[in-house]
C-alpha cells in the first residue's frame, strides 16, 4: 500500500499519547522539547496536521473570497453602468420606490427591472471572464472542430455576452429591457447562451444568492443615495480570472 503522511502522523500521535499515561510528565516534556523517540513522533505528526489543516483553510479562505469577490466585483460594474445611464438608475429608483416601499425581501422578486440591469450587468462584464473545459473523450465540436481529451478549450465569457449574433446588434448596449417580456415578466434566458455563472452539473450554486445579495444592496443605496462617478476617474478592467476594476470606483455619494 502506498504510504500515507496523515495516516502515519495519526499513529504517531495516538501512539505518543497513549506511552503520556504511563511516563512521568518532566520526562516525556524533555523528549519533546529535545525531540528524540516518541515524542519525535509527535511533534512530526502534529507538523503534518498542521500543514494539512493549513491548506485546506487556505482553500477554503480562497474559495469564500472568489464567491464574495465575484459580487463585489458585479456590483462595482453595475453602478459604474448605472452612473452611465441615469435613466435606467431612475426607473429602478421608482420601481423599488412603488413595488417595496419598505425593504421586505419577499418583494424582491418584484423588482423586475431591476433584476433586468443586475443580467445586463453580468452579461457586459462577467465576474469570472473566462473559463475552460476539457473533453472527456475525443469529439467534434457543432462547429465541426475535432478535439482530443487533452485539449483545454477556452471560452471567453466576455466575448459570448457582447456577441451581435448572439444577443442582437445592440449587444454592446446596457438594456435591462432587453430581459423583460412583453408582459413586464422576466424574460428566460438559457443559461448556456446567459453563461455567467456557466451552465450544466459544474454550474454556480450561489446564482440565486448572488442576486439576493445583489438586488438588497441596489435597491437600499438607489433609494436612499444618488451615485455620481468622480469626473476622470479611469475605469480599466483588470485581466484576471475575476473582472476587477482597477483603480476601484471613486463615487460621490449624495443622499436623497
Ligand atoms: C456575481 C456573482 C457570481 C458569479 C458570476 C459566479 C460565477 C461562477 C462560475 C462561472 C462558476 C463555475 C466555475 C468553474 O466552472 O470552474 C461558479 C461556481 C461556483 N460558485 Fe459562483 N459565482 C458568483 C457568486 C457565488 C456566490 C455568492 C456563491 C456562494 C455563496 C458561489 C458559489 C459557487 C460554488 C460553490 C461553485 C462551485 C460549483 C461546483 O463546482 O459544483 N458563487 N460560480
Amino acid at each position: 500500500m502506498p504510504k500515507v503522511e496523515f495516516g502515519d502522523a495519526v499513529d504517531g500521535v495516538s501512539d505518543r499519547v497513549f506511552y503520556r499515561h504511563v511516563k512521568p510528565v518532566f520526562l516525556w516534556r524533555l523528549q519533546y522539547w529535545i525531540g528524540v523517540g516518541l515524542e519525535k513522533r509527535l511533534k512530526r505528526g502534529l507538523a503534518v496536521f498542521d500543514q494539512l489543516l493549513e491548506k485546506i483553510i487556505t482553500a477554503k479562505r480562497e474559495e469564500i473570497k472568489m464567491a464574495r469577490d465575484t459580487t463585489s466585483s458585479a456590483l462595482t460594474w453595475f453602478f459604474w453602468l448605472l452612473s452611465k445611464n441615469p435613466e435606467a438608475m431612475n426607473k429602478i429608483r421608482q420601481e423599488v420606490n412603488k413595488k417595496m416601499p419598505r425593504f421586505d425581501p419577499a418583494d424582491l422578486d418584484k423588482l423586475v427591472y431591476l433584476h433586468g440591469a443586475v443580467c445586463e450587468t453580468l452579461r457586459l462584464y462577467p465576474p469570472v471572464p473566462f473559463n475552460h473545459k476539457s473533453p472527456a473523450k475525443p469529439d467534434v465540436l457543432p462547429s465541426g472542430h475535432k478535439v482530443d481529451e487533452n485539449w483545454k478549450i477556452v471560452i471567453s465569457m466576455y466575448a459570448l455576452g457582447r456577441m451581435k449574433s448572439v444577443w442582437g446588434d445592440d449587444a454592446e448596449d446596457f438594456r435591462p429591457e432587453r430581459w423583460i417580456s412583453y408582459s413586464g415578466r422576466l424574460k428566460h434566458e438559457p443559461s448556456y447562451k446567459f453563461l455567467a455563472f456557466n451552465a450544466g452539473p459544474r454550474a454556480c450554486l450561489g446564482k440565486k444568492l448572488t442576486f439576493l445579495q445583489m438586488k438588497t444592496v441596489a435597491a437600499e443605496i438607489i433609494r436612499n443615495y444618488d451615485i455620481k462617478v468622480v469626473e476622470g476617474h479611469k475605469t480599466e478592467p483588470v485581466p484576471s480570472v475575476l473582472f476587477r476594476m482597477q483603480h476601484g470606483l471613486k463615487v460621490n455619494i449624495t443622499k436623497i
